[in-house]
């Protein structure tokens, strides 16, 4: 038996939804597994046209902007997802975790799967999270990382110290990079809505400000022979106060319910930036987190990094006090992260209704 079948086998106690599909064997077909041709019925998306609008411009937010607090406001408000420029993110830096990235996936399969991530767990190489709740699997791979990387670079190159040394460095680079960008955001994003952050609790806590929590997310879509029957990744929320993203490519998809696709392509030199659903728990749901999902593509291996921004694990999210009142009552309940990714487990694309207070009362 060949090492990465046998790596598969005497791996079968993992759930099959953490194994991505070995890439190095897949010919010109799509295998029936990974055939996305049946409606999902999630999110109450309309599912009767499948065409991806590629017209429809997403705001772009540049950061030296003088109107920068009231554009984002808006971008937010209305869309949920911007580009943003002149973020303060050294271009080299993108480019190297880019690169970085992609010399992670070409690894041989039998290597990566030396990293597997375990059961239950965030960090290692394999099928993005979300995969459990669709019925096909994805045509992607991933490698999650919460704080520091060293314990499985060191599994994917284990006689290479340059090379592991390398790997980390740049992830800890673009963390730090990261953290100072989404602190940044965050504070304009709660600026626009009249939120100073200088104002104890405005995440919930009192006394010392703790470390918010991460995930830095590198997702992998190989060329694809039949894209229009694969999902590079399924239509999901993320659960996160924020994404950043950047992508190599074009394969971004947002759901739009006036519109349905709409393809967000990179645009040179930016980010891109989504709300989760504790930011809209957090700002009594005037920024709402947007459904999207990745398409996969025929000719081009496509990448993207992901950095989830999220408050201190047990840190209690809830409506800000200064977006309610008698007119606008709040419309969540309080959870902490690890909570919320608990209900997310469960209920999947109900997860942000089952923490709406229904007079004044929540059902989860
Ligand atoms: O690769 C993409 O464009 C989307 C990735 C994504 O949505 C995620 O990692 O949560
Ligand atoms: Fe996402």
């Amino acid at each position: 038996m060949n090492p990465v079948s046998e790596a598969y086998r005497s791996n079968h106690l993992q759930p099959n939804y953490i194994f991505p599909l070995d890439f190095e064997s897949v010919e010109d077909v799509v295998p029936d597994s990974h055939t996305w041709n049946s409606p999902l019925n999630m999110f109450d998306i309309d599912e009767s046209s499948e065409h991806v609008i590629k017209s429809v411009a997403v705001p772009v937010i540049d950061l030296d902007d003088p109107n920068a607090v009231k554009l984002l406001g808006q971008a937010c408000e209305t869309w949920g997802v911007f580009h943003v420029m002149n973020h303060g993110v050294p271009l080299n830096l993108i480019k190297d975790i880019e690169s970085e990235s992609r010399r992670l996936f070409s690894l041989p399969t039998e290597q990566k799967l030396k990293a597997i991530r375990s059961t239950g767990g965030v960090s290692g190489y394999g099928l993005a999270h979300i995969s459990k709740f669709f019925p096909k699997k994805m045509w992607s791979e991933g490698f999650g990382i919460v704080g520091s990387p060293v314990e499985h670079a060191r599994k994917l190159w284990p006689d290479q110290e340059d090379d592991y040394f390398r790997f980390c460095d740049v992830v800890e680079e673009y963390q730090k990079e990261m953290k100072k960008l989404c602190e940044r955001l965050m504070s304009l994003m709660l600026s626009s809505l009249g939120i100073n952050t200088e104002d104890p609790n405005w995440t919930g806590s009192t006394g010392e400000p703790k470390d918010a929590q991460s995930l830095l997310q590198l997702n992998s879509y190989p060329v694809c022979p039949d894209p229009n029957m694969a999902m590079g990744m399924g239509p999901h929320t993320d659960s996160s106060f924020i994404t950043v993203l950047h992508q190599n490519g074009p394969g971004l998809h947002l759901h739009s319910n006036q519109v349905g696709w709409v393809e967000v392509p990179p645009l040179q030199n930016a980010l891109i930036v989504n709300i989760g659903d504790l930011f809209t728990i957090l700002s009594n749901g005037r920024f709402v987190s947007r459904i999207h999902r990745a398409g996969v593509n025929r000719t081009r291996h496509r990448l993207s990094v992901a950095y989830f921004y999220g408050p201190p694990m047990d840190v209690k999210v809830s409506p800000l006090m200064k977006l309610v009142d008698p007119d606008h009552p709040p419309l969540y309940r309080s959870v902490t992260w690890n909570e919320y990714l608990a209900i997310k487990a469960k209920n999947f694309d109900k997860a942000l209704e089952m923490v709406q207070i229904e007079d004044g009362k929540s059902i989860a």
